[in-house]
């Protein structure tokens, strides 16, 4: 009898999934990096965009924002128009994975298209780490493999977190200087523009 009563049917709801993520978003909190560019389109306000988006997300906490930098387009097709990028910091009770779900949408939201690999778009968002998790799954790799070479990257990481860290290679700061500065790598600050934070 106990098989056919619905009230005792084993059922595939994920309650413990769904008790481990309440517990997480009451509980757990992490800071993480994100990296935003955008080079079609009005750049700076997808990058509005989605730092209000990323805000939006329940579990995601901006604490921390860049400047603007216009920035030379790195790899991919030649003659690419310039990008503007940003590094926003989080406080966030989601999971990486989680995290990389909500960036991809966000990016779909704002019309990414993927067809030439690193080829121009209205917006990507990358995360550059996550608390110090290391992980070299290619679904995520944590931190962001390229993040330490890229100028577009450390400069405005540099200007959110002056302390932040690159899990594995150092201070962003000796990460920057290393590479011979922003302007080495085609970085220019923007100071005309700017981003704001979410009240
Ligand atoms: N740290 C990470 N942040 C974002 N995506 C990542 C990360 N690690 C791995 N990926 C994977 O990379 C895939 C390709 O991402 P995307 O097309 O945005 O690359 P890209 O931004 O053009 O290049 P790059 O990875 O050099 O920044 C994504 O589908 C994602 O699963
Ligand atoms: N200047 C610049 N170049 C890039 C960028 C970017 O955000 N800025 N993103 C890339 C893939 O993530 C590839 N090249």
């Amino acid at each position: 009898m106990a098989t056919t009563d619905p009230t005792a049917t084993p059922t595939t709801f994920d309650l413990q999934g769904k008790v481990d993520r309440v517990e997480s978003t009451l509980h757990e909190s992490r800071t993480a990096a994100v990296a935003l560019g955008s080079n079609l389109g009005n750049r700076l306000e997808t990058l509005q965009g989605a730092v209000d988006a990323l805000e939006d997300t329940p579990g995601v906490r901006v604490t921390s924002l860049s400047a603007v930098y216009e920035t030379d387009a790195v790899g991919g097709p030649a003659d690419q128009p310039s990008y503007f990028n940003a590094v926003a910091v989080l406080r966030t009770s989601l999971p990486p994975q989680d995290l990389l779900e909500r960036a991809n949408a966000v990016e779909d939201a704002f019309g990414r298209v993927r067809t030439v690999r690193w080829g121009a778009r209205t917006l990507d968002v990358d995360i550059l780490a996550y608390e110090g998790v290391r992980s070299d799954d290619p679904q995520l790799t944590l931190p962001h493999p390229r993040a330490h070479e890229r100028a577009f990257v450390l400069a405005p990481w540099q200007d959110a977190d002056p302390q932040a860290e690159l899990p594995g290679h150092g201070p962003v700061s000796e990460l920057l200087a290393g590479l011979g500065g922003p302007e080495a790598q085609g970085v220019r600050l923007r100071a005309d523009l700017q981003l704001r934070l979410p009240e």
